[in-house]
């Protein structure tokens, strides 16, 4: 499952890069390394923390999400595409990403006592590098760099919803 997720996105970043789709790499940048950073390093990495409630609640978030987008892009691209699909891709996302971002950070904070118990990812000094690192710190990091980059995804999908649904014209910046 991990692994089909992070083939998805891999090829998301992927397609937008080379322009097959039309969608901005920072965007879907962050995007991704949010999702291929939970599963990964956070939901994989520390199985005391697999039965929280908080993944539960990304998980059912992220499905819901990646079905109706895949949906809306398949109908979209047959040219038949049912009103209710798009009206659930640029409306259920108002709901679900504010959702997907509690339960993301709830599962992170939740890590963060098996981390600092564990040392996990860490190095500490002294060591032949003469670097050092903390996972403990660097997951508090992640965690406050939410506050600026959430803004950013969810005043993109506000601006798409405008322009899809009520055909509203914006000015491209480009990435
Ligand atoms: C190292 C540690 C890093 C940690 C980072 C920490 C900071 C993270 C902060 C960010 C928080 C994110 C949290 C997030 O994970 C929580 C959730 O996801 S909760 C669930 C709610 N989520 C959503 O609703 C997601 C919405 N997002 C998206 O839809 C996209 O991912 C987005 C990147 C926002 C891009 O959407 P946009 O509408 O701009 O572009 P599209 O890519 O959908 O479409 C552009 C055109 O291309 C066509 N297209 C795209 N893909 C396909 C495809 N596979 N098949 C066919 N067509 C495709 C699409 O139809 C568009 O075409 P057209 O313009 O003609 O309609």
């Amino acid at each position: 499952m991990a692994h089909l997720l992070q083939h998805c996105h891999d090829r998301r970043l992927v397609h937008c890069a080379l322009g097959i789709v039309r969608t901005s790499v920072l965007v879907t940048g962050v995007q991704v390394s949010s999702r291929i950073f939970m599963v990964w390093f956070i939901a994989n990495s520390i199985k005391q923390i697999q039965n929280e409630e908080s993944v539960l609640l990304f998980l059912v978030v992220w499905t819901v999400t990646e079905i109706t987008r895949y949906s809306y892009y398949t109908f979209n691209l047959l040219n038949h595409l049912p009103y209710f699909i798009k009206w659930a891709r640029y409306n259920l996302f108002i709901v679900l990403y504010p959702l997907g971002v509690a339960g993301e950070l709830l599962t992170i904070y939740a890590a963060l006592p098996y981390v600092r118990k564990t040392g996990m990812y860490s190095l500490r000094l002294p060591n032949k590098y003469n670097v050092s690192f903390d996972y403990y710190y660097f997951l508090i990091a992640v965690m406050c760099f939410y506050v600026p980059l959430f803004p950013q995804l969810y005043f993109h999908m506000l601006r798409q919803r405008r322009k899809v649904l009520y055909g509203e014209v914006f000015v491209e910046k480009d990435d």
